[in-house]
């Protein structure tokens, strides 16, 4: 195992140091190393994060490899600064057997670029109608442990509870996409002023903010853990304030599209803004950042959803809904964010490392620690340039925009899956 001493790096942040990876883990840090079989690389400029951690990423295989695959997500994510992603369940056959689980998590060890952790479905098919096997998931050899129907909501309020009860035993979480199905049929946008005038179908924010409002109401009576993907609305945001300040067991997150673009993207009928939970309006881009920096949203999470050119480049009408996000989400968050590292490891690495219960990653590099961490540097711009993505699909929004910071390395245990910013492999 080759070591390397990275030379004058900044440590989320703080003044530059010198840190020695060896053996997998992070052996030394001070100024002044040496180390002469390591391989030297020089941080100046570059400030080293704990390596990111995606709790919603949809790597479509089985089932859809023409749009991803384990393999081809793994080393987006990895270009992307990632070293775990959490690969949602709505794959084709869906992952609600210790079967499937177990061929997802194996065909991450198999690619070996971030460690793929799979989520189960709550219920069978994702079709809401009965509990999937939640515990022969969570006793299979990809320890599941986050349940999530995402694409469907849990919309059966006592199936809901019964999925959380369930999981209880074994301190799972239930990740629910948090979308009142009746409020919402043929919708094709967020409901508003732009969706009137352009005379789209309107998805109310209300379908999403009543479904959050019943679920953690059932997460408090059970005494359950729940996790809410995607928020996209203010009221979604005053709602989980208000169960935060309750007490209740919730975690939720914010997509770095909802962080940044709004409704207003629809007037140019191009279906990559086509997107579920929709983009909302500026009112709601401004809460959803002032909760993420406040802790009322825990963490940002791609929602990273690779589509075929042919199920995207068509009419709005039957264009797939979701965006590709994790070549990009680090920039974003720079974007959004500006350089507050501690804010941007905690809500990227930390907290999403914690709700998922991945060991040895959402570490800050020290001494004795799996090196599982990203160099980032942040005063480089680049062009998002859709044919250069990793991804076998081109579905970004960011196409042609130029973005704060690169990814210089990726390491993950110690070695490199990403060096000069190109997979090593
Ligand atoms: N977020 C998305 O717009 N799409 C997701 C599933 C979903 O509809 O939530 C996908 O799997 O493509």
């Amino acid at each position: 195992m080759t070591a390397y001493l990275i030379k004058s790096v900044s440590v989320v942040g703080a003044a530059p140091t010198d840190l020695l990876i060896r053996d997998g883990v992070v052996a030394e840090t001070g100024a002044g190393l040496t180390a002469p079989d390591a391989t030297v690389i020089d941080g100046t400029g570059l400030v080293a994060l704990p390596g990111l951690v995606d709790l919603h990423t949809h790597l479509r295989e089985p089932g859809r490899e023409d749009a991803e695959t384990v393999e081809s997500g793994s080393r987006a994510a990895a270009l992307g600064g990632y070293t775990a992603v959490c690969a949602m369940a709505n794959t084709s056959p869906v992952a609600d057997t210790a079967g499937v689980v177990e061929q997802v998590w194996r065909l991450g060890r198999e690619a070996g670029l971030v460690d793929v952790q799979p989520i189960g479905a709550v219920t069978v098919g994702l079709a809401g109608g009965q509990l999937a096997e939640l515990g022969a998931m969570a006793d299979s050899a990809a320890r599941v442990r986050i349940f999530s129907d995402d694409g469907h909501c849990v919309a059966d309020p006592k199936l809901m509870r019964r999925a959380l009860e369930y999981v209880k035993a074994f301190d799972g979480v239930i990740a629910q996409h948090a979308e009142e199905p009746r409020l919402t049929e043929g919708a094709q946008m967020h409901e508003g002023e732009v969706s009137t005038r352009l005379g789209l179908t309107g998805w109310p924010a209300v379908a999403e903010e009543a479904i959050i409002a019943r679920d953690v109401l059932l997460a408090e009576h059970v005494g359950s853990r729940l996790h809410i993907c995607h928020v996209s609305t203010a009221g979604s945001v005053e709602v989980l304030r208000h169960a935060k300040t309750r007490g209740v067991k919730v975690t939720a997150e914010v997509t770095p599209h909802h962080l940044l673009l709004t409704d207003s993207k629809a007037e140019t009928y191009d279906p990559v803004y086509k997107v579920n939970p929709p983009l909302r309006t500026a009112t709601d881009v401004a809460a959803l950042r002032a909760a993420l920096a406040e802790g009322v949203i825990d963490i940002v999470a791609t929602d990273h959803a690779p589509h075929a050119v042919e199920d995207k480049e068509c009419e709005w009408a039957y264009a797939r809904p979701g965006m590709l996000g994790l070549e990009t989400a680090l920039s974003i968050a720079l974007d959004v964010l500006g350089p507050q590292w501690d804010l941007i490891a905690e809500r990227m690495s930390r907290a999403p490392a914690r709700i998922a219960g991945l060991d040895g990653h959402g570490l800050d590099p020290a001494p004795g620690v799996p090196a599982n961490l990203t160099l980032v540097d942040p005063a480089t711009r680049r062009t998002i340039e859709p044919a250069e993505l990793a991804s076998r699909s081109r579905n970004t929004p960011y196409a042609r925009m130029t973005l704060p910071g690169r990814i210089v390395a990726t390491f993950l245990r110690g070695e490199p899956t990403v060096l000069d910013g190109k997979a090593v492999r």
